[in-house]
């Protein structure tokens, strides 16, 4: 077999206490060093036992995730406080590349983040912008940090709906485990890919953790894998998959959607004033309040969102991958069965080969003409940036978050003009928390408007 990749050995003894020693230690300055000596495929061992094999090359990407299909969509096997979070491999995220993943994947893709699903769930978002109309008092306040976490995460967990007098209370279709918990689909044993089929609704009473689910509605609700050869889930993988729905998509949309205020507050006279402008020639009739129908027609919006994509990635690598098969190689180089394989992801974002002036935030760079001009961020046919990854294990969550993205932030410049608290320049410095958060919350004068 061909050696590993190459890499600084040097961090072998150190990249434990590295670790201890902060955990929110960001490795893209490493990775940056480590692609300069070393090439685009390089190994680091930030636990002397388990080297990540990283990949710093856009067409290497696309050659290995997308070019090659299945042969890197594995996920290396999980460490015990992963399983203990994350339900030992029986999440989409953390499951091997096989029968469980497709059906866990295929029903929230095919049921809560369906186009049609997400579309009907445009009133939660409507009311949650109504709720937002106490923001504008003219006052310095620390209105995007504190709201829009809460504001997403009411979009995303209290979708209620009333069927034959039952309620149910869920997020996006994802059972609540504590309230009424929505049937499922029931994934067939055996290797054979799995047909959704639905099943029965359960009710888990809140005192009666740990009891067995009663049945107790036949309608058909947004799905969520409920069965798994022909047994119930327990409540801690439920647990898992409601938090795994839960934590990951709302904490990324948010860090972008406060990204990319923040970048308009800075820019308030160019890029914000042109943004509202676009808005208001669409909306000027109807109060300012923006529709999900208007967004289409919102071309300056689009590449606004794009642009807070590019240039602030909410994560700066992808969730780690691992060869679907032993003895794979990348670049030359071989891959064990079960490393963890990534790609600098925040790092190509800002390849000065693809991006002019990669730095600056500039959404022009989308328009006709620019270099950014009909990016396909699924990455199908070429990767210039990929802030869901790219795949088969791309982020299914990718339209739900691109129209929260749109909606929420067209809604937020139609209602008020952001501006600079005086003597307060918005900061862009990083912080790596479970996402790259800005270091200093984002504080704006929020001015109504209307
Ligand atoms: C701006 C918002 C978001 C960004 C930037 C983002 C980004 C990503 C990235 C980079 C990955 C890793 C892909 C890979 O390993 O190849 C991922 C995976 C995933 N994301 Fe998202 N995500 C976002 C929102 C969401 C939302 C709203 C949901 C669902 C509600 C979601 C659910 C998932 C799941 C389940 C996976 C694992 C996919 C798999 O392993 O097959 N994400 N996301």
């Amino acid at each position: 077999m061909p050696p590993l990749p190459p890499g600084p050995t040097l961090l072998s003894p150190l990249g434990p206490l590295l670790l201890l020693a902060w955990t929110s230690f960001n490795i893209e300055p490493i990775t940056l060093a480590a692609k300069y000596w070393y090439g685009s495929v390089f190994t680091l061992y930030l636990l002397p036992s388990s080297p990540v094999i990283l990949v710093a090359d856009r067409a290497v990407t696309h050659r290995v995730l997308v070019q090659s299909g299945a042969a890197f969509a594995d996920r290396p096997p999980t460490n015990l406080p992963t399983a203990v979070f994350n339900g030992d491999r029986r999440t989409i995220t953390t499951a091997a590349y096989g029968p469980l993943w497709r059906a866990l994947r295929r029903n929230l893709t095919g049921g809560a983040l369906h186009p049609s699903s997400l579309r009907r769930y445009a009133a939660v978002r409507a009311d949650a912008c109504k709720q937002q109309r106490w923001w504008g008092s003219g006052r310095p306040r620390a209105s995007a940090p504190r709201r829009l976490p809460r504001v997403l995460q009411d979009v995303l967990r209290r979708h209620r709906r009333r069927r034959r007098g039952v309620h149910h209370r869920a997020a996006e279709g994802v059972p609540v485990v504590g309230g009424r918990v929505p049937g499922a689909w029931r994934v067939p044993a055996g290797d054979q890919a799995p047909v959704p089929a639905p099943v029965e609704a359960h009710d888990v009473a809140p005192a009666a953790a740990g009891e067995a689910l009663r049945p107790s509605d036949t309608s058909t609700p947004d799905c969520y894998v409920d069965t798994d050869g022909g047994r119930n889930l327990t409540e801690s993988e439920m647990v898992s998959l409601c938090s795994e729905f839960l934590s990951g998509g709302p904490d990324s949309t948010v860090t972008a959607m406060q990204w990319t205020m923040a970048n308009l507050v800075v820019q308030r006279e160019v890029v914000q004033a042109k943004l509202r402008a676009e808005i208001n020639g669409i909306v000027a009739g109807e109060g300012g309040h923006v529709g999900e129908a208007h967004l289409p027609e919102m071309p300056y919006l689009k590449v606004v969102v794009l642009e807070g994509l590019r240039r602030h990635p909410p994560g700066r690598f992808m969730l780690p991958h691992a060869a679907a098969a032993a003895e794979v190689t990348i670049g030359g180089f071989s891959v064990p069965r079960h490393a963890a394989v990534n790609f600098t992801l925040g790092g190509m974002a800002m390849d000065a080969a693809v991006w002019r002036d990669p730095e600056r935030f500039r959404p022009e760079r989308f328009l006709p003409g620019g270099e950014g001009d009909g990016v396909d961020l699924t990455g199908r046919k070429e990767i210039k940036m990929m802030p869901f990854g790219a795949g088969r294990r791309i982020c299914p969550g990718i339209e739900a978050s691109l129209l929260h993205l749109e909606y929420f932030v067209a809604s937020m410049v139609a209602a008020f003009e952001w501006r600079e608290v005086p003597g307060e320049a918005v900061g862009l410095a990083e912080k790596l928390e479970l996402t790259m958060v800005m270091r200093r919350q984002l504080r704006a004068i929020v001015v109504p408007c209307h």
